[in-house]
């Protein structure tokens, strides 16, 4: 009841009663998700459904403060539901778990989704986070997305077709490096725990499929290094062999091994005269000179010399080969729990870093790289939980212009002199794939067996008003066009219509603007039914006037309106966060190394890369001034 009273003040009747009235989704129940369901029953929100396809893990409970030792491996829902009964003693708030992934279609059908005013994200990757805005879009419904990595945070208000949405701003994609500058010229740390994670590993325990080295894909033009690697990857291939018929009392092969890659391969690249013009030579490595002793600590805080390096190399060789053998060859995945496995990666990425003059890493240092991890901060997951909560008091406006015009843009950061910033929502980017095109829900009712293709086309013409289609239905599957009608008298169940399949749809006359249908699939005992929702799709130029006219209009307005709402607002502010920006930008011509030496990039055509997922923020987001998010 004090809290009651309480909200009532700071939020006054007529809000906390909407508040009260709400039903709201939130989406995770992770670091994020656990402290966002206690502040939204501390807000009072008259119902809160959570749903996350997790279990309870260990490596959760630092931070996940609903959950204890006794609850691993328990549904992580339903947990947190249990577990804030106890701040919701009065049944304030009715509470409702489900177990699953928030794209099953089957499970979260989007008329389920229908009954939220507002959604929460709490998640933790791109592919979820994708699917939920998508699906905010199809009902036009506010949603809260927020995210962190580390001490850096941000929480997003989004309102369909009037503030950006989560796919207005292109997302950091996994950070990837030429091959040559893995295999033949490495010059940063991450050069040297990506070639032992993402190529020698593999190579030597992965699957057992030949890499299949196209010299079109390797970034440069040097026959005598194409040759070189060419031959390197079939000598690898060989090693393989010699791991396979390996007997654990004679380590011959290991000796093998290490003399192969980082000598007689060094030796090879030495030998490539145009390679080290202006790059400081390696060295290449005798283990002959060094004492190996089998018996060595691998402690992980301290730097280990070529000595130790090549002693925890030996050891983890020969305990991965007998796993290799006795699993009758199953490929062995990295993982950086897994001793062997990280101990490989860390003492092959340093000896590759002593023979290229690079500095080199702890194995503390090196489980982060390799195992792609962000430490999660649970002051920050809290803070950002709060901020979400708050902003989400702001749909209860009168009007959704004011909505947007309360809401803010929130960033922490790790820069303590500027923790938190903010700054005012913006109209969604023009170009967005996902809001710039209008959206609505196709019903299909009792007749997904029934209707054929011709009759939704003719539906189509009819509502929609397109002269000549094309349709394309999930992801990439073209089913019709002007020069493919196979599909017309198909049954649409037949082509692959399902409930939860979207379904985009272009003009092929480039006159109107496309669109897209969400297939709502259903049935009872009464008509069939085909219905095309009418979605006043717009013409391509009076789109392009009407956007021109908005912007003016929009110009003119921020001219009048520079106030501020009381928020600790730092638009000039907002510090640029450490994103490397060595990334790789178009260059032209033959001279593809020299470009990548010189970090202005490399040429576009380049297609095989090695993949780093460290700094891959795989959920990552990038705003305004290089902000990135995630968790
Ligand atoms: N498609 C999805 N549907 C439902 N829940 C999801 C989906 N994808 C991710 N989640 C959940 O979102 C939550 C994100 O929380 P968080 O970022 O704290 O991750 P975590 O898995 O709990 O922790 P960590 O990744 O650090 O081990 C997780 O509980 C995860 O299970
Ligand atoms: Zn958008």
């Amino acid at each position: 009841m004090a809290r009651d009273s309480h909200l009532k003040k700071v939020l006054g009747v007529e809000k906390l009663g909407k508040i009260k009235k709400s039903k709201v989704l939130l989406v995770g129940s992770g670091g994020i998700g656990c402290e966002l369901l206690k502040n939204l029953i501390l807000t009072n929100y008259g119902e809160i459904h959570i749903v996350d396809l997790d279990t309870i893990d260990l490596s959760n409970l630092n931070r996940q403060f609903l959950f204890r030792q006794k609850d691993i491996k328990k549904s992580k829902s339903s947990t947190a539901i249990k577990a804030v009964e106890f701040f919701n003693n009065d049944k304030n708030t009715i509470l409702k778990s489900y177990h699953g992934s928030i794209m099953d279609t089957i499970m979260f059908p989007l008329e389920w989704f229908d009954q939220f005013d507002i959604i929460f994200n709490a998640l933790d990757n791109l592919e979820a986070r994708n699917y939920v805005n998508k699906i905010a879009l199809f009902l036009k419904r506010p949603l809260m997305e927020s995210g962190t990595t580390g001490f850096k945070g941000q929480v997003q208000p989004i309102f369909p077709y009037k503030s950006e949405c989560f796919d207005c701003i292109a997302k950091e994609t996994p950070k990837t490096f030429p091959v040559c500058t893995i295999r033949s010229t490495p010059s940063k740390p991450i050069h040297s725990i990506t070639w032992a994670k993402n190529f020698l590993f593999l190579q030597l325990f992965g699957e057992d499929v030949k890499e299949d080295l196209n010299p079109n894909d390797l970034d440069t033009d040097d026959k005598q290094e194409i040759d070189a690697l060419l031959r390197e990857n079939n000598e690898l291939w060989e090693l393989k062999a010699l791991i396979k018929e390996s007997k654990q009392d004679n380590i011959d092969y290991i000796y093998k091994i290490i003399n192969k890659i980082f000598n007689v391969d060094i030796q090879r690249l030495l030998s490539i005269d145009s390679l080290w013009t202006i790059r400081t030579k390696p060295k290449p490595l005798d283990y002959e000179n060094y004492k190996i002793d089998l018996n060595v600590q691998d402690d992980d805080q301290k730097l280990w010399n070529v000595e130790e390096n090549l002693s925890i190399l030996i050891k983890s060789i020969k305990s991965l080969s007998k796993r290799y053998v006795l699993n009758n060859f199953e490929a062995i995945p990295f993982d950086k729990d897994d001793k062997d496995t990280l101990n490989f990666v860390v003492a092959s990425s340093n000896l590759r870093s002593f023979i290229f003059n690079i500095p080199t890493k702890t194995k503390f240092d090196i489980k982060q790289i390799a195992g792609n991890i962000i430490p999660a901060v649970a002051t920050t997951n809290a803070i950002i939980a709060g901020f979400s909560c708050l902003q989400s008091l702001n749909c209860f406006e009168n009007s959704l212009q004011s909505s947007f015009d309360k809401s803010r843009l929130i960033f922490t950061s790790q820069y303590f002199d500027k923790f938190v910033s903010s700054s005012a929502l913006v109209s969604g980017n023009k170009n967005c794939k996902e809001c710039s095109i209008k959206r609505g829900i196709l019903k299909i009712k009792n007749g997904l067996d029934t209707f054929i293709l011709q009759d939704l086309i003719d539906k189509i013409r009819e509502v929609l008003k397109y002269e000549e289609v094309s349709l394309i239905l999930g992801k990439n599957k073209l089913i019709y066009d002007f020069d493919f009608d196979d599909n017309l008298s198909v049954r649409l169940v037949d082509i692959g219509f399902k409930n939860g399949e979207v379904l985009s749809i272009n003009d092929e006359d480039d006159e109107k603007e496309s669109c897209e249908l969400y297939i709502e699939v259903t049935s009872d005992n009464g008509d069939k039914v085909l219905e095309v929702p009418s979605l006043d799709i717009p013409d391509k130029e009076k789109k392009e006037v009407e956007e021109e006219e908005e912007q003016e209009e929009e110009e003119a307005e921020a001219e009048i309106d520079k106030g501020d709402d009381g928020f600790i607002v730092d638009d000039d502010g907002i510090v640029i966060l450490d994103i490397d920006d060595d990334s790789e930008e178009a260059a032209t011509g033959n001279n593809k190394r020299r470009a990548e030496d010189e970090n202005i990039g490399e040429t576009p055509q380049k297609k095989k890369k090695f993949n780093d997922s460290i700094v891959s923020d795989q959920s990552g987001e990038e705003h305004n001034e290089n902000i990135v998010v995630i968790d």
